[in-house]
């Protein structure tokens, strides 16, 4: 039996994974699996229950257990909370060491007329969003917040780049080859490291093309040639606002999920976006991020492909047939398109 750590979080966190599990349920039943459900709290509801956003039992349910699920944290509601629901978040994510966090993007002919950029820019779009994750802006010292100045400090250590980019090198080899790293060289000091660790790293890969790109022309060309992109390795901060700017390419957050993973212990599988306020408790959100995240723990944590091919095959089909959820243009609840996928799970299964 393998242990998965459930959390649910906030906002419509509770309502995807909710469905997100439907779906895993079904693919228990379909194909024989074992996995048990361990739900914890984290985020606001964390806050509010046990007075901090990352509870001991939380962070030692993570670490014992197989992999970890997470659908979303935060909301307006904690905004003036002593400690946010996000540094639960952050904290998980150093806690365990989750330096590499995986953010795929992909854009078939079937799903192109989805985006709200051309057809003819996005489609063949598949790239991958390596980002760095557990250093940076994000966790630098000094920290500081007073009435006349505030300071976050950016650091990077050599070995943190290396680790982050030899990740990065590895997937480009079992794909198109090309990494492109995202800095802002002519400018930080950081980033002038990134770019010298980046070049050491690819001689390691004599296989894989190295490219560098700065971060501010990245941006725009992400949404005019997202197809040039294969994988793009870049920083804490960086990564956060591309991967959201790149949901724009297939046509919503709501489609993106990701990976987060250390050198041994569990990895974590979340959406990209977050607890969604504005549409929460409406049941209109869209599944398929907490759906995907759950493929790619399937695959990634579990080796389980033919399980992980047949949810995607059926979100494909429910998609094919006009089934799609207000955030891409359609009126499907959240509940009716994950009835839908389960439906399709079990005729591509022969059930
Ligand atoms: N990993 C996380 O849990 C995570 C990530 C990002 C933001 N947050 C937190 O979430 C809260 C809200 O942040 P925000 O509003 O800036 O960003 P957000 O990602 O929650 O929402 C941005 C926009 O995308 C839409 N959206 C997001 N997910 C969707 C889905 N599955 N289906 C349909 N539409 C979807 C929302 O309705 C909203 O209009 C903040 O507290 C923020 O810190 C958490
Ligand atoms: C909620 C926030 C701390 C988080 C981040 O900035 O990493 C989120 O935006 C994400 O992309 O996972
Ligand atoms: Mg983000």
């Amino acid at each position: 039996m393998k242990n998965i750590a459930i959390l649910a979080g906030d906002g419509i966190g509770p309502e995807i994974m909710a469905q997100g599990l439907k779906v895993l349920d079904k693919a228990q039943e379909l194909f024989q699996l074992d996995f048990a459900y361990h739900p914890y709290v984290i985020g606001g509801a964390a806050i509010d229950e046990k007075g901090t956003p990352l509870p001991e039992e939380t962070l030692a349910g993570c670490r014992t257990s197989d992999a970890i699920l997470l659908a979303a944290i935060g909301g307006p509601k904690w905004d003036d909370a002593p400690e946010r629901p996000e540094q639960g978040l952050l904290a998980l994510r150093k806690a365990l060491a989750l330096y590499a966090n995986i953010r795929p993007i992909t854009v078939s002919r079937h799903t192109a007329h989805l985006s709200p950029l051309k057809e003819a820019i996005v489609v063949g779009s598949d790239f991958v969003v390596v980002r760095e994750l557990t250093g940076g802006i994000y966790f630098g010292e000094p920290r500081e917040l007073i009435d006349s100045q505030a300071v976050d400090t950016c650091v990077y250590r050599a070995e943190e780049i290396r680790r982050i980019m030899r990740k990065a090198f590895s997937i480009a080899r079992t794909r198109r080859k090309k990494v492109t790293s995202v800095d802002k060289s002519n400018v930080l000091a950081t980033s002038k490291l990134w770019r010298r660790i980046a070049e050491e790293v690819a001689l390691e890969f004599p296989d894989v093309t190295l490219e560098h790109q700065l971060v501010d022309s990245a941006a725009m060309v992400l949404i005019t040639k997202p197809t040039v992109f294969d994988v793009i390795v870049t920083e804490n901060m960086f990564g956060d606002i591309l991967s959201d700017e790149a949901s724009v390419i297939p046509g919503s957050l709501g489609l993106l999920p990701s990976a987060s993973h250390s050198e041994d212990g569990p990895s974590l599988y979340e959406p990209i976006h977050g607890s969604a306020p504005d549409i929460a408790g409406q049941d209109i959100a869209n599944p398929l991020s907490m759906i995907y995240s759950i493929t790619m723990m399937l695959r990634q944590s579990f080796s389980l492909h033919e399980a992980a091919d047949c949810i995607e095959a059926a979100c494909d089909s429910v998609m094919a047939q006009g089934i799609i959820t207000k955030d891409l243009g359609g009126t499907a609840a959240t509940s009716q398109f994950t009835e839908a996928v389960i439906q399709q799970m079990t005729l591509k299964r022969g059930g």
